[in-house]
């Protein structure tokens, strides 16, 4: 059995309450089967980390600025974040990419940022649906990594956790089949592992649910999982934090 890494992803949901009853549940059970990670939105970060603080569950968030400080209206700094109690920084996922514009360089330069501060990238990679159709999974996870070839040395790039979510899974209720998670991190495992970089924890994520969390966790080259719906809810949380794999 090996130790996993379980992200909770929270994307722009909760309030002061939701939060601390999750808090509550996850305090609780004080201790997982694997390490886990929660992230929060921006406001509850420091109340999130204050609360954690006692306890092996680490706070990530779930963006951060490409630069150290400025005239940035509405940016947060890697700085910002561990000065927060921050441990861990999601970077580069596909709402953000789609709805923010976000390129691969951009990608490229928050994660150096949350290196330069000891934050922990996960960096998310995957392809869309019409991507897959055309048969172009490989071509996009290569053309997302060879952006970060570019930009990290080898030493920095095995620093990053790199989530395969596939577009096309996340928030549709069904994860992706496992042949595709399969061939997918596999692909990634040899891209890195050309280029010298060969620790790298890789997660899967899109429609990770308690149900599903011991076949993925199974899957050859899943080291963790990435989890969005089913985070918000802690007793889902935990039970996929300990799940048997
Ligand atoms: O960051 C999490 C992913 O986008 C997956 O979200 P989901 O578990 O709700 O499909």
């Amino acid at each position: 059995m090996s130790q996993k890494l379980i992200v909770g992803n929270w994307k722009m949901h909760g309030s002061r309450a939701s939060v601390q009853s999750i808090l509550a549940q996850l305090k609780a059970a004080q201790t997982s089967r694997h390490t886990l990670v929660v992230c929060p939105p921006y406001p509850y970060l420091a109340m999130c980390a204050a609360a954690l603080e006692d306890s092996p569950i680490a706070v990530g968030a779930q963006d951060v600025a490409a630069s150290t400080h400025g005239a940035q209206t509405g940016a947060v700094s890697a700085e910002m974040l561990a000065d927060n109690g921050c441990r861990y920084v999601i970077v580069g996922h596909s709402e953000r990419r789609l709805a923010h514009s976000e390129s691969d360089a951009m990608i490229a330069e928050k994660i150096v940022r949350s290196l330069s501060v000891d934050l922990r990238p996960i960096v998310c990679i995957g392809e869309s649906y019409p991507q897959r159709q055309a048969g172009l999974t490989e071509t996009i996870l290569f053309r997302q990594l060879g952006t970060l070839t570019q930009k990290l040395s080898p030493e920095q790039l095995s620093r990053v956790a790199i989530a395969y979510e596939p577009v096309w899974a996340i928030g549709s209720g069904k994860a992706a089949p496992k042949n595709d998670i399969l061939h997918a991190h596999r692909c990634i495992r040899q891209y890195l592992n050309a280029y010298g970089s060969h620790s790298n924890t890789l997660l899967y994520g899109g429609s990770v649910n308690p149900q599903n969390a011991e076949e993925l966790l199974s899957i050859a080259h899943v080291n963790g999982l990435l989890v969005g719906g089913a985070s918000l809810n802690g007793e889902h949380l935990l039970c996929i934090a300990n799940t048997c794999v």
